[in-house]
Formats: C-alpha cells, sequence, structure tokens
C-alpha cells in the first residue's frame, strides 16, 4: 500500500472510481479518431467519385487490343479486382525492399479502404502518329505497374472536345498515387487545335510521339484503308496529282501526316521540345526494351520493363510480350497490326522519297536525332 494512499480512511470506492473515467475518456478519444479517420477516407473516396455518365470510347480497329473502355459494371468489378490485385503485389514488392515503391507507396491498404484510387487525367499521352506503332507502345508500357491506360482511343482532343473534361477524365481508369494515367490517340499529332487544347488540360502534360519513315507509314496508312474499302485506287494514282509531272497529292492525308515538321511546328506554339518524347517505330520493332527505356525514364518511371519481357515470334514477324499486362499468356498485337503491305511501284517510291526527305531533314534538326530513313 503506497504512503499516503486512502485506504482505511473509509473511501476505497472513491480510489477506485477515476480508472473506469480514464478508461472511458480513452475510449471516446478512440473513438473520435476513429471516426474523424472514417470522415477523411470518405472524402477522399467522395473527392474521386464517378462525374457525369458514360461512355463508349472509340479505337482504331477491331477493339484495338487491350480492351476498349466500356463502361459496364463487370467490366468495372474486373478492372478493380485487378487495380486491387496489382495493389497488392505492389505492396508486397514494397515490404520486400525491391526498389521505388510502385504508385501507391506503402499504399496498397489505403488503396483497399478507398476502394479502387481516382480517375485522373492524363499526365502523359500517346499523340501520334497514325501507323508509326502507337499500339505497340501503349501495350509494352501497360506492362509497367506504376502505368494505366485507356485501352480505345478517346479521340477527345479532335473529336470529342465539346464533351468536355468531366466526360475525358471519366473515360480513363483509376489510379492509385504515383501512378501515370495514359492515353493514346494518333489522330491528334495532326489536328491543328490538339495542342492548345492538350496544354489549356495541363501545361505539364507528356507528350509521346512514335514516329516512322513517313513512305512505309503511308503505305500503311493505305493498306488500312483497302483493307476497309477494297475499291479506292491504288497507291500510285492516289499519290499524284499529276502522274506525268510527278506532282504529288499533299492533300492526301496519307501524305499530308507524313510531313511530320510541319505538324510538330504547331506543337511547338504551346510545349518545349523537352516535353516531347520521339519515339522510332522502326527501333520499337527492332529494339523495344531499348525504345521502352527511353520512355520509361521520360516517364520519370523505374526502368522496369526490360528485354526479359520480349520474345521475338517468327510467324507474326514481331517482337511480343511474354506477358501482357494482367496476364500470364503470351501476346501479340491484333491481325491488324503488322499485316502486309502491298507492292508499290519502285519508281513511286523513289518519288516519295525525294518528296519527304527535306522535311526529314528539318524534323531531325527540329528533334536533334537523326531517324535515318533517307
Ligand atoms: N510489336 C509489334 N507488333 C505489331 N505491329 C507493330 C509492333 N511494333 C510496331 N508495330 C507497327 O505498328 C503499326 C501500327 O501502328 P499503330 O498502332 O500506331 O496504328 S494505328 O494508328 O493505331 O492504327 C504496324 O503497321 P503495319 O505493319 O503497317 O501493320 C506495325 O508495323
Amino acid at each position: 500500500m503506497p504512503p499516503g494512499s486512502m485506504a482505511g480512511s473509509g473511501a476505497p470506492a472513491a480510489a477506485a472510481e477515476p480508472l473506469p473515467r480514464s478508461i472511458f475518456k480513452k475510449f471516446l478519444v478512440m473513438l473520435c479518431s476513429l471516426l474523424m479517420s472514417l470522415y477523411v477516407f470518405y472524402c477522399l473516396a467522395e473527392r474521386c467519385r464517378a462525374l457525369p455518365a458514360p461512355v463508349v470510347a472509340e479505337d482504331e480497329e477491331e477493339g484495338g487490343g487491350g480492351g476498349g473502355y466500356v463502361g459496364g459494371s463487370a467490366a468495372l468489378d474486373e478492372r478493380r479486382k485487378r487495380l486491387l490485385q496489382r495493389s497488392r503485389r505492389q505492396q508486397q514488392r514494397h515490404e520486400a525492399g525491391g526498389g521505388r515503391a510502385a504508385g501507391s507507396g506503402g499504399g496498397g491498404a489505403l488503396a483497399l479502404l478507398l476502394g479502387d484510387g481516382c480517375k485522373r487525367l492524363p499526365q502523359a499521352v500517346i499523340i501520334g502518329v497514325k501507323k508509326g506503332g502507337t499500339r505497340a507502345l501503349l501495350e509494352f508500357l501497360r506492362v509497367h505497374p506504376d502505368v494505366r491506360a485507356v485501352g480505345a482511343e478517346p479521340h477527345f482532343f479532335d473529336r470529342h472536345y465539346e464533351r468536355g473534361l468531366a466526360w475525358y477524365r471519366e473515360l480513363m481508369p483509376r489510379t492509385l498515387d504515383g501512378q501515370i494515367t495514359m492515353e493514346k490517340t494518333p489522330s491528334y499529332f495532326v489536328t491543328k487545335e490538339a495542342p492548345a487544347r492538350i496544354s489549356a488540360m495541363s501545361k505539364g502534360t507528356k507528350l509521346i510521339v512514335v514516329v516512322r519513315d513517313p513512305v512505309t507509314r503511308a503505305i500503311s496508312d493505305y493498306t488500312q484503308t483497302l483493307s476497309k474499302k477494297p475499291d479506292i485506287p491504288t497507291f500510285e494514282s492516289l499519290t499524284f496529282k499529276n502522274r506525268t509531272t510527278g506532282l504529288i497529292d499533299t492533300s492526301w492525308s496519307a501524305i499530308q501526316i507524313g510531313i511530320y515538321a510541319k505538324h510538330l511546328e504547331n506543337w511547338l506554339l504551346y510545349f518545349p521540345i523537352g516535353q516531347i518524347l520521339f519515339v522510332s517505330g522502326e527501333r520499337l520493332i527492332s529494339d523495344p526494351a531499348g525504345e521502352l527505356g527511353r520512355v520509361q525514364d521520360f516517364l520519370g518511371l523505374k526502368r522496369i520493363i526490360t528485354d526479359k519481357h520480349f520474345y521475338f515470334n517468327k510467324t507474326k514477324g514481331f517482337p511480343c510480350l511474354k506477358k501482357a499486362e494482367g496476364s500470364s499468356k503470351p501476346h501479340c498485337l491484333g491481325k491488324t497490326k503488322g499485316r502486309p503491305h502491298p507492292e508499290i511501284d519502285q519508281e513511286v517510291v523513289q518519288r516519295l522519297r525525294d518528296f519527304y526527305r527535306p522535311f526529314n531533314m528539318k524534323f531531325y534538326q527540329m528533334t536533334g536525332h537523326d531517324f535515318g530513313w533517307d
């Protein structure tokens, strides 16, 4: 019995009284903080809650490879499941001390509490070029745990701008803190209004352009149109305004898109050149891991996608993924990617090479990169 205690003074009940009261106080404090935390989580979740209604986005062809975004509840559940699985994997990696805390950085538990992250406007956009290899780049990038991308092409900055940013954001996949939201729409590169519009969304948006020899690109473009409309005139006849004079028809979009220097000038009015990464479409085929290394650096991502992720599929004649995002199976792009081109008259090909040469030179100069097309 400690000296000075009240024992024997006829007040034992009073001595015992403060104990339950302090427990009660502690309980009250704990309850309050629990309620406060729940409120904070609720607010955060509310912040991410879906904005106006949605949406079926478009893609280049045949579903585009990579799951077009269709806002059904089954699809949503599937995405949630995948995101949470990924979040748990990231958490495990983080706990094992393996490199940078991927995206959620110890946020797996938070992600679980929050449901599944937020829909955010893209921080990086693949803006072009049509038939450059944009689908391959996006599919490869999606392997990275810190990249989440819309499967379909949203065409927001060219066709659907009047629908507003809330509509656009609703198309995006949910991301955890630290993950990058991306989309690809190759027609942005040649859309006059696109640079101002993307800059208005965020001046800091990182832009990626996959470029390919403009002559091969034009033939690839023509091959795509031919597959949909087999009755169109020959490539040779569409190339020229006047075959005898050899005057090239620059109003034909297949030709027009390849004048990269001209389109780039438009972008440089709104973005510094350092904010645009130029990916070689040719190297994306011959050395996908090398190009992906550059892209990951540009996006500030850890170099997770390496040689180990690719194999060369002899039947397809292209590099394919050993494991696609969210799957354990090998994955090549669909049959509309990497299809055979029709034979084109070599004289016409040479005439086109001569036509593009000065524009290519200008483009090399502007980007500080010789793509080796000439
Ligand atoms: N790994 C891999 N697999 C298949 N195809 C590949 C790959 N890497 C790049 N490419 C080239 O991508 C070309 C299609 O480019 P895009 O995806 O930008 O086309 S589109 O604008 O979205 O329609 C496509 O053009 P074509 O060969 O003319 O079909 C391919 O050459």
